[in-house]
């Protein structure tokens, strides 16, 4: 039986490159023509799969749903929502998200169902404003400034305990990343600290005991600036809220708490959400794209996801079997994969067929924008109602597209927190993180390239965890793409290409 999305989803695709020397995709049907309200609308009445209905439909107060890219696990996230206001005359849903990009996203969405009873936040987002009821005034730092403090730390504490890791400055990247850790397990005593298992954290850096106390020291001396100055970090919010939970109380109205890319929140932070879900707290999550630095297992949350209560999502339903067999092949790279992790969901390739997607080699820096420029041109031109995602594991390297697609008469925005909108047709310009969660029906990964991806400068020794988290953070970029996927890089190409499997995509050379 054909289902629904498939009769409303005509690959349309035809981009003829600005070098003659490419071929041309073949040309299908052109798509009909939608604006981001009748796309939103369209997301939102989609009919849901037996599984998916099913994870709508189960009334437990805990539940994981498991899922690949683009299985639909925000789509039922959002279908759970409706479901609870329809019946709930009184109760409230919160949807939290990791990135502002994906609140923002999931908000419009959240929209077309037209609830003031459904809020979507960050979980940032909404312990900030717990605390700003709370009364608890703090100034955030983050930044040069959060990273001028902990310097100072480490400083401080190598003039009293030397250790090379905080003697010598290739450790500061790590010492600021352990921090972050300790805060999201919370381990905020030394002893809890020594005995702490550091899964996740990789071997790249041996830390034994001496190093541990160092480390502690560090962070130790950090707070203490911290609340001397009366300043706070992202990492901090979660503690202080907990610490606080008691007079959280009349605040708490959390009946139903929803969280979407739940592999990526801190244990602390899913915890706290845990004590303040009143009445059902349901978790989405794929391990597969986790891309931030985080180590947990459902168990440390608390939550029980044994049985019935763990839906799992095979199918991709956002992009073709093309794009989905490519990223597969990157991702048996991953330990999750190789290990046999029971958190891996094995991917059914799609039926829907698309072009194959394309690694572009280009002679040199220009050649590499020249080509994106015109190939995205050429593509809109053809095709006005799409979205077109440019992304780029360094924001930056963005910006000249939004200078110099407009007078292309091109519609190119940063897609962000508070300004872009992932619905409105055009060229799309993000990060890899901020892509998380989002879709395009054509995607431009642009600079696939050493030093970019993985990011690192002394890329040549990373540790398996590092490489694991940029591959996923590829793997994410590449799942965003719905119809067509285009690769470009120049120079020493990323060594995530070489893991991919060469059948699966028409390497082409521009401008050498
Ligand atoms: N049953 C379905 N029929 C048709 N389209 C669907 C179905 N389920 C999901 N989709 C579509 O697939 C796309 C991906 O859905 P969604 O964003 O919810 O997936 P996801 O699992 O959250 O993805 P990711 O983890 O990659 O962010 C969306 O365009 C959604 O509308």
């Amino acid at each position: 039986m054909r289902r629904h999305w498939q009769r409303r989803w005509p690959i349309c695709v035809r981009m003829r490159p600005f070098r003659a020397n490419l071929k041309p995709y073949s040309t299908p049907r052109m798509m009909t023509t939608t604006d981001s309200y009748k796309e939103q609308k369209r997301m939102i009445e989609i009919t849901l799969t037996l599984k998916q209905q099913e994870a709508v439909d189960y009334d437990g107060k805990e539940m994981l749903i498991k899922g690949i890219a683009g299985s639909g696990k925000t789509l039922v996230l959002l279908n759970k929502a409706n479901k609870i206001l329809a019946a709930q005359e009184r109760e409230n849903v919160y949807l939290f998200t990791y990135n502002g990009t994906l609140a923002a996203y999931a908000k419009e969405l959240a929209a077309m169902i037209g609830s003031d009873r459904l809020h979507v936040y960050t979980f940032h987002s909404w312990a900030s404003r717990m605390l700003a009821k709370l009364n608890i005034r703090m100034q955030m730092v983050k930044g040069d400034e959060q990273e001028e403090l902990l310097r100072n730390s480490v400083m401080s504490v190598c003039q009293t305990a030397p250790h090379r890791l905080v003697a010598e400055e290739k450790y500061f990247d790590f010492l600021a990343e352990e921090i972050s850790w300790i805060k999201g397990k919370s381990l905020f005593t030394l002893e809890s600290y020594l005995q702490a298992e550091r899964t996740g954290r990789g071997t790249k850096v041996n830390v034994d005991q001496k190093g541990r106390e160092v480390i502690f020291a560090v962070f130790q001396q950090y707070q203490g600036d911290l609340k001397r100055l009366g300043q706070a970090d992202f990492d901090d919010l979660a503690a202080i809220l907990d610490r606080s939970f008691a007079q959280l109380g009349p605040l708490k109205d959390l009946d139903n708490v929803l969280i979407d890319e739940a592999q990526d929140l801190q244990e602390i932070q899913l915890k706290l959400l845990r004590k303040c879900a009143n009445k059902r707290m349901i978790i989405a999550a794929d391990k597969g794209q986790k891309i931030y630095n985080t180590s947990f297992t459902w168990r440390d949350i608390g939550i029980n996801i044994t049985g019935g209560r763990t839906k799992v999502l095979h199918d991709s339903f956002r992009s073709t079997k093309q794009i989905i067999e490519l990223a597969y092949s990157l991702q048996k790279h991953d330990p999750i994969y190789k290990d046999r992790d029971e958190e891996f969901v094995h991917p059914v390739v799609p039926q829907r067929e698309g072009p194959v997607p394309r690694l572009i080699q280009c002679g040199g820096y220009d050649e590499e924008e020249e080509y994106v420029l015109r190939s995205v041109q050429e593509l809109y031109r053809l095709n006005p109602n799409w979205k077109i995602g440019i992304l780029c594991r360094k924001n930056a390297s963005l910006s000249k597209f939004q200078k110099r697609l407009p007078p292309l008469g091109v519609p190119a925005e940063y897609v962000k927190k508070m300004s872009g909108s992932a619905f409105r047709p055009g060229v799309k310009l993000l990060s890899f993180h901020s892509a998380k969660g989002l879709e395009f029906d054509a995607v431009f990964l642009y600079r696939l390239r050493e030093k970019v991806i993985p990011i690192y400068d002394q890329a040549e020794d990373l540790d398996e965890d590092t490489l694991s988290t940029e591959r996923r953070l590829l793997y994410v970029a590449i799942t965003r793409a719905k119809s067509v996927l285009v690769m470009t890089y120049y120079g020493r190409r990323s060594r995530f290409i070489d893991e991919l499997d060469p059948a699966l995509y028409r390497y082409e050379g521009v401008g050498r």
